[in-house]
């Protein structure tokens, strides 16, 4: 089956002096009914490739697909894709119903759908109640939901979301994350997300893209991108990572036998040709803090921070490189270490991640 879209090799170069490449030459497909997200810092070129698809950009050169046909000729109203942007624009004027409606009376949908069709939309953001305000007189998180409902009303097949939860505060952006997923799974339109928070990626979407510097690193799922990191900038950018010299001394088929600096052997998985000196990274979780020598590193204990759920240890090691873990606290927590106290450092070779430079 087609793919909802479908990139290859585009391309983005903004016109000035000097000229600005927001995009290098990107390829990706994100299927019907999914939940994409492009995720990267500032400037990675995410809000480029979703102006892109809208239409509101002319990529510089390569192809763009949706559902198997060229975007590239079609003016962005005929492309069946809607947007929700960080500032909702709402008309403070309207009531919610009128808001919602606003883009089908543009089409010149007939009265009794328009009525139907809004009805069903407030109900799907729950804002029923809320029909005749006017939407200056609602809070944020209700001036999101009636934005999504806007946007989904004319049951565009697309809908791209360009960080839609910055402006809402902790609380609301963490229901607003499920109420996305839940609205994305009630309606199957493919959503394709844009965001700077590694969090928020991970909780909602079915793949992720991580982008740096107008390219996309790895596609993956969110256990694929966070458990198997591609290369450095995806281990560092995606939660909090070790990442430790090594050397690989032996592969065996998929399997590489690797040294460390501590001189102790691990073996670990690595994806293709990996040899001579490489990094590894180790997420704070997957490492316990164990009796100097019964580990595979050691070091001395620095800082030694409670978080309530789980505690920080700060190690650093006899290299010098610092290493952190992370243990949940349980019960019977306190686990006899202190500050200052001589450790190993003690993890299967199996969560060791060879990465690409
Ligand atoms: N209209 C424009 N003219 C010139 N340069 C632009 C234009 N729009 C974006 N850029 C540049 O292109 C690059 C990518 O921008 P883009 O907005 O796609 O990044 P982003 O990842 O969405 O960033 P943010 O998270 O800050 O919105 C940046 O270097 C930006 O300065």
């Amino acid at each position: 089956m087609a793919k909802a879209i479908s990139a290859r090799a585009l391309r983005k170069v903004y016109p000035g002096n000097p000229p600005v490449e927001a995009l290098g030459g990107v390829d990706v497909e994100i299927s019907d009914n999914e939940f994409f997200t492009l995720l990267g810092p500032s400037g990675c070129g995410k809000t480029t490739i979703l102006r892109l698809i809208a239409g509101f950009e002319h990529p510089t050169s390569g192809t763009l697909e949706m559902f198997g046909q060229s975007l590239l000729d079609l003016p962005p109203f005929k492309r069946q894709i809607n947007t929700v942007f960080q500032s909702y624009a709402l008309f403070p004027h309207l009531t919610v119903a009128q808001n919602i409606g606003f883009g089908l009376e543009m089409l010149g949908k007939p009265k009794s759908e328009i009525k139907a069709t809004v009805a069903e939309m407030m109900e799907l953001v729950q804002m029923t109640e809320m029909a005749d305000r006017q939407t200056s007189q609602i809070s944020g998180g209700q001036q999101q939901r009636v934005a999504l409902a806007r946007a989904l009303a004319p049951r565009p097949k697309i809908l791209l979301l360009d960080e839609p939860l910055s402006a809402l505060d902790f609380k609301l952006r963490k229901n607003m994350q499920l109420e996305l997923k839940r609205l994305q799974t009630e309606t199957g339109i493919t959503f394709i997300f844009v965001t700077h928070d590694q969090e928020e990626a991970l909780t909602m979407s079915d793949r992720i893209a991580v982008m740096s510097n107008g390219a996309i690193r790895q596609i993956g799922t969110p256990r694929d991108i966070y458990d198997h990191p591609a290369d450095r900038f995806v281990a560092d950018f995606i939660g909090d990572t070790n990442f430790l010299d090594a050397e690989v001394t032996g592969t065996q088929g998929e399997e590489v036998t690797l040294k460390l600096s501590s001189g102790a052997s691990l073996h670990t998985r690595a994806d293709g040709g990996s040899r001579g000196r490489v990094t590894i990274a180790i997420r704070p979780e997957h490492a316990r803090l164990v009796r100097e020598n019964e580990g595979l590193l050691s070091g001395t204990l620095g800082e030694v921070v409670y978080f309530g759920t789980d505690t920080h240890f700060h190690v650093a090691l006899d290299d010098g490189t610092a290493f952190v873990l992370r243990q949940q606290n349980g019960p019977e927590a306190a686990n006899g270490f202190a500050g200052g106290d001589r450790v190993g450092i003690a993890f299967p070779g199996a969560v060791a991640q060879v990465l690409r430079d």
